[in-house]
């Protein structure tokens, strides 16, 4: 996706171009997700725990923590990552790490998603890490969540790309199938999320993730999801109701914040 900006910048000095003056440049998806990460660390104080996104969005918001901390810009930040591979990428770049046993409460997580209605409610884990986000953004004062405009959804499952659900390895296709009736007047259809190497994709808690794709809304997400909890074998699913408490928008006209 390609996207007009006012003038070619670096991600920074492309923060404060709004208004956008002429002539437009183009900025890539990555370039604008980087944006809308930057902008969410500006939220970031000294003495902060922090729940720590994943997805390349949220890598960004990652990789500028970590600048931020090695220049002294920032100082006692603790990190709770929400998958391995953040864990990973935050080690390698010095950041201290703890987990909700030690910190149940954090003052602000940033972290992607793969779609935002106009509520804030979000689909996240296309990435496959939904479960410890949920944890971790469940146990945040803020959560800004962080998204180029191509995320934006009139509803959720809008953008008709997966709806996760992440469910036990055990008799996964009995899962499926109860996921998959539950949402039939949706239109529903539910897949085995594989790997690269046609193998199951197995999350970082040992599961696999059922991927619901629908043709309609599935009505009032607070009874979908409901339902969907109430299946034995699921373990969480994707929707994140009322959790944003702040999504930064990185697009076309430049950043748009909204608060719940
Ligand atoms: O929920 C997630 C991972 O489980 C990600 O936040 C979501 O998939 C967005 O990813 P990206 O920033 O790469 O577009």
């Amino acid at each position: 996706m390609a996207i007009a900006w006012s003038e070619k910048a670096s991600s920074m000095e492309a923060l404060s171009l709004y208004p956008p003056m002429s002539p437009p440049v183009i900025l890539t998806q990555d370039e604008l997700k980087k944006i809308a990460a930057y902008k969410a660390v500006e939220f970031v104080e000294s003495g902060m725990v922090l729940g720590l996104g994943t997805g390349s969005t949220a890598k960004h918001a990652v990789d500028r923590i970590g600048e931020l901390l090695r220049q002294g810009k920032l100082s006692n930040i603790i990190g709770i990552p929400t998958s391995k591979k953040t864990q990973e990428q935050a080690l390698s770049l010095g950041i201290p790490l703890s987990d909700l046993d030690n910190h149940p409460n954090i003052d602000l997580a940033i972290d992607g998603a793969d779609e935002v209605d106009p509520h804030l409610n979000l689909v996240k884990g296309r990435g496959g890490s939904l479960l410890r986000e949920k944890m971790v953004e469940g146990a945040c004062k803020k959560f800004v969540c962080i998204v180029d405009e191509s995320k934006l959804v009139k509803y959720l499952g809008g953008s008709g790309l997966a709806m996760p659900v992440e469910v036990v390895p055990f008799c996964w296709k009995f899962t499926a199938n109860k996921l998959q009736n539950l949402f039939e007047d949706s239109g529903c259809v539910a897949k085995l999320r594989n790997d690269y190497k046609g193998e199951p994709f197995v999350t970082d808690n040992g599961n696999y993730i059922v991927d619901l794709y629908l043709k309609k809304d599935m009505g009032d997400l607070q009874v979908a999801s409901d339902a969907i909890l109430r299946i034995a074998g699921v373990v969480e699913h994707g929707m994140f109701l009322d959790m944003a408490t702040t999504a930064i928008i990185a697009g076309e006209l430049g950043i748009t914040i909204k608060n719940k």
